[in-house]
């Protein structure tokens, strides 16, 4: 065995000079020097397997939202979260060692401080998204697999969600806590079938056109499409060119849209269209149409979590259960004050705020009877606690109204992807509220107004100089900096504004929103000053 491992590392020596992080979203750089890392990866893969016993785990070959020519790969934990965070650091450890001898060495040695029993199952489910370079990198990441002598089941193309969808259905398979079928078309039916319960005959207003981002959301939400009546909902699919690898994420998609606050330039939609952008996984989606008078209106995270929790908030009332369970919503700090106020005094519901990344709100949201968590950039979900889910399936209507909602309230536990964000299954949630309440974007849009707000990227000498707390609202270090900011801060109407490192880029992010656009640009531009300054070593 020792040397299987050795050998498959062997084939795929690390690039010289190069750092490996396993940061927030798995490792994530240009495709060409990811090859060692995926084959450590495997190894990894195979070990956490067994730790659990042989319980499966899932590698999903992806670097969502990035430009075409970069990769990546995250690895996710039995349930379909994500890794586990002191495996997130066996991984960098693992990605940075030189020689194959020293690889196989980390990997017995971690076996035996773990008291993991190296004789048990490995078994992982591997999938890819449609970039170029993920043909080679699987292979890559087979190899290690392999010299681990681990199990596997290669999905092919899939999205991110639908790899953590089957993670979670097979080690759920013949429990109680069953899942839905472990295969892609059972993804599709469970989808279908729950979308079609949660309407109850009602209907959509109006086509949705959906951007694909030229990623593998195109060919899957093509697929879920046979699963859905076009009475219920007509969806247009454009941007799904994945022919052309090259043209992923390329003026289009999720992120295109939130931060350049337009619609793709290649969108023929009209005014009062119902359009949505997926990334290039699939795990993020941002709603926005162009009004009447053609302008563009962004309908993003924020806005899909308020949906949302007012929806369920409104369903577990006419199910007559609402002093049985508390509903919260999770945000991070760049979720728009106006967003925070409504949940609060409008919905009169709770509201936690994190660190960025989804990990962080998935476990703040755990704590949760129903937890709500986006972030502003659209991903997220909803997760419903054990004792909640219990409830719901055995609850008793008491009468034909509350018998109605308890339907609808069931049919969309089952539509919400309960293991991580999920661009297809938030969506799909989103026409289901929308339809029942047979409102358009401009009822939606009219629930709150976003305060103007701006985020600004600041390069600095070295971000790791910038530590922040309180929710990365506050920052502690550079010292003096954060009463520079609360200075600028105080003079500006509804003025609130933070700086952080980013933990994906080389930068530190500065958000800052006021009563209006100007305030807020003015604002954004005298934060992002004092970081400057602060980060810049003489
Ligand atoms: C302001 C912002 O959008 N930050 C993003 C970004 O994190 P940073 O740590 O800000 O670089 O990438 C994360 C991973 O995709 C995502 O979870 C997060 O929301
Ligand atoms: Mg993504």
């Amino acid at each position: 065995m020792a040397d299987a491992i050795a050998a498959a590392a062997a084939k795929h020596p690390p690039a010289e000079k190069v750092k490996y992080q396993y940061g927030t979203a798995g490792f994530r750089m240009k495709a060409d020097i990811l090859d060692s890392v995926m084959t450590r990866c495997g190894l990894i893969a195979a070990l956490r397997s067994r730790s659990l016993k042989g319980r499966w785990i899932g590698v999903m070959i992806t670097a969502s939202h990035n430009p075409p020519e970069d990769n990546g790969v995250k690895l996710v934990e039995p349930m379909g979260n994500m890794l586990a965070e002191d495996w997130e650091k066996l991984s960098t450890q693992m990605a940075n060692l030189q020689t194959p001898e020293e690889v196989s060495k980390f990997y017995h040695e971690t076996a035996t401080r773990l008291k993991i029993d190296r004789t048990a199952p490995a078994r992982v489910v591997i999938a890819r998204d449609t970039r170029a370079s993920g043909a080679r990198l699987l292979a890559c990441t087979l190899e290690g697999l392999k010299g681990a002598g681990a199990e596997y089941k290669d999905f092919g193309f899939l999205t991110t969600p639908q790899l953590h969808y089957l993670v979670r259905c097979f080690n759920t398979e013949g429990t109680h806590q069953e899942y839905g079928k472990p295969t892609e078309v059972g993804y599709y039916e469970k989808m279908g079938n729950a979308f079609q319960r949660a309407l109850k005959g009602k209907e959509a207003a109006g086509s949705l056109t959906v951007d694909c981002a030229n990623g593998v959301g195109g060919p899957k939400l093509t697929q879920l499409i046979k699963y859905i009546p076009k009475e219920a909902l007509e969806i247009i699919v454009v941007n799904d060119n994945v022919i052309k690898p090259e043209s992923l994420n390329v003026d289009c998609g999720a992120d295109y849209v939130k931060t350049n606050q337009r619609a793709p330039p290649s969108s023929k939609a009209g005014p009062n269209d119902r359009c949505c952008s997926l990334d290039g996984d699939a795990d993020r989606v941002m709603y926005y149409f162009k009004d009447a008078n053609n302008v563009f209106h962004l309908l993003d995270g924020d806005r899909i979590a308020t949906l949302a929790a007012s929806f369920l908030g409104d369903l577990v009332r006419q199910c007559g259960l609402a002093d049985s369970f508390k509903i919260g919503v999770v945000q991070t700090a760049y979720a728009n004050g106006a967003s925070t106020q409504y949940v609060e005094r409008d919905l009169g519901l709770q509201v936690v705020c994190t660190n960025t990344g989804v990990k962080y709100l998935h476990h703040a949201a755990e704590k949760m009877d129903i937890g709500v968590y986006f972030e502003a950039n659209g991903h997220g979900t909803i997760i419903f606690s054990e004792a909640t889910l219990d409830k719901i399936a055995e609850y008793e209507p008491r009468n034909p109204g509350q018998a109605q909602a308890l339907e609808v309230l069931r049919a969309c536990v089952e539509l919400i992807n309960q293991a991580v964000g999920d661009a297809l299954s938030d969506m799909l949630l989103v026409e289901v509220i929308l339809a029942h309440k047979q409102w358009s974007c401009n009822e939606w849009l009219a629930t709150y107004t976003d305060l103007p707000n701006r985020l600004l990227k600041v390069k600095v000498t070295d971000r790791g100089l910038f530590q922040a707390t309180d929710a990365e609202r506050k920052l502690v270090k550079p010292e003096g900096v954060q009463a520079r900011i609360d200075d600028v801060v105080k003079k500006v109407r509804q003025g609130r504004s933070f700086a952080r490192a980013s933990g994906t880029e080389d930068a530190v992010r500065v958000y800052a929103e006021a009563a209006t656009r100007a305030e807020a640009d003015d604002l954004a531009n005298k934060v992002a000053k004092i970081v400057e300054t602060a980060g810049t070593l003489p």
